[in-house]
């Protein structure tokens, strides 16, 4: 998959973005692909491939309640294998180790945390997410890259792929209904989704992803 998306990255005709929950920094050196614009803390901060940075301030009142939710879910829910990922912005509650008996008494009291400070929470896989009560996301982060690389009338110019797993994910497919193809991975056929399409598995983004590359350099 690496070196398909460098060879895709690369092609004169192809834009990647990749736009995601984890911190910048850390998706950045998941995928080491140069050049390429990444979103992290599902957008709240964007680099270009030429390190032009946009960064969501949070108000200072919000920032007081994320450190809160920090030591809160720290100090009573980091146990049974759980563990809080303070992404200085957003977190993650993982809970991918706990004993299966346990995860639904952590989870709820997680989301009753998360909900107390006035933050969003938000299912992930295996992980409950904190997301900050602003009205950004990775929907208004894909915008923003699209009009920052493309222009205001970007809807014009390109065609829009955009690929995702998660519930977060959602919010991108939901604004570029209309300007692009979007594609949902779930294995579950019954799934409400934004998404113009269902992906059942992740091997298939794999294989569109080979579709297009093909289609560019034959
Ligand atoms: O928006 P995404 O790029 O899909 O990121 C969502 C979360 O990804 C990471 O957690 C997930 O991957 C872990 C393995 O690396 C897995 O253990 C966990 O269960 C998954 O939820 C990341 O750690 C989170 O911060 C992101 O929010």
């Amino acid at each position: 998959m690496k070196s398909l998306l460098n060879r895709l990255a690369a092609h004169p005709q192809i834009f990647l973005a990749i736009i995601s929950g984890r911190g910048l920094r850390n998706v950045q050196s998941c995928l080491a692909i140069q050049g390429i614009t990444y979103a992290g803390n599902h957008g709240l901060e964007i680099e270009s491939g030429d390190g032009t940075r946009h960064d969501y301030e949070l108000p200072v009142e919000i920032q007081k309640h994320y450190t809160a939710i920090v030591r809160e879910l720290t100090e009573k829910l980091q146990r049974n294998g759980a563990w809080v990922e303070d992404k200085k912005l957003s977190l993650t509650y993982h809970y991918r180790d706990t004993p299966p008996a346990l995860v639904e008494e952590l989870k709820n009291a997680a989301r009753h945390i998360i909900e107390s400070h006035g933050f969003r929470a938000n299912q992930a896989h295996m992980a409950v997410e904190a997301k900050p009560p602003v009205n950004w996301n990775k929907g208004e982060a894909a915008l923003l890259i699209l009009k920052n690389q493309f222009g205001i009338n970007w809807t014009q110019k390109i065609k829009v792929i955009f690929a995702g797993d998660d519930t977060t994910d959602e919010d991108a497919m939901r604004l570029l209904q209309g300007s692009g193809i979007s594609f949902r991975v779930s294995a579950d056929p019954d799934l409400e989704t934004y998404a113009d399409f269902r992906l059942a598995r992740q091997s298939v983004v794999e294989d569109l992803l080979t579709w297009i590359n093909n289609v560019y350099t034959n």
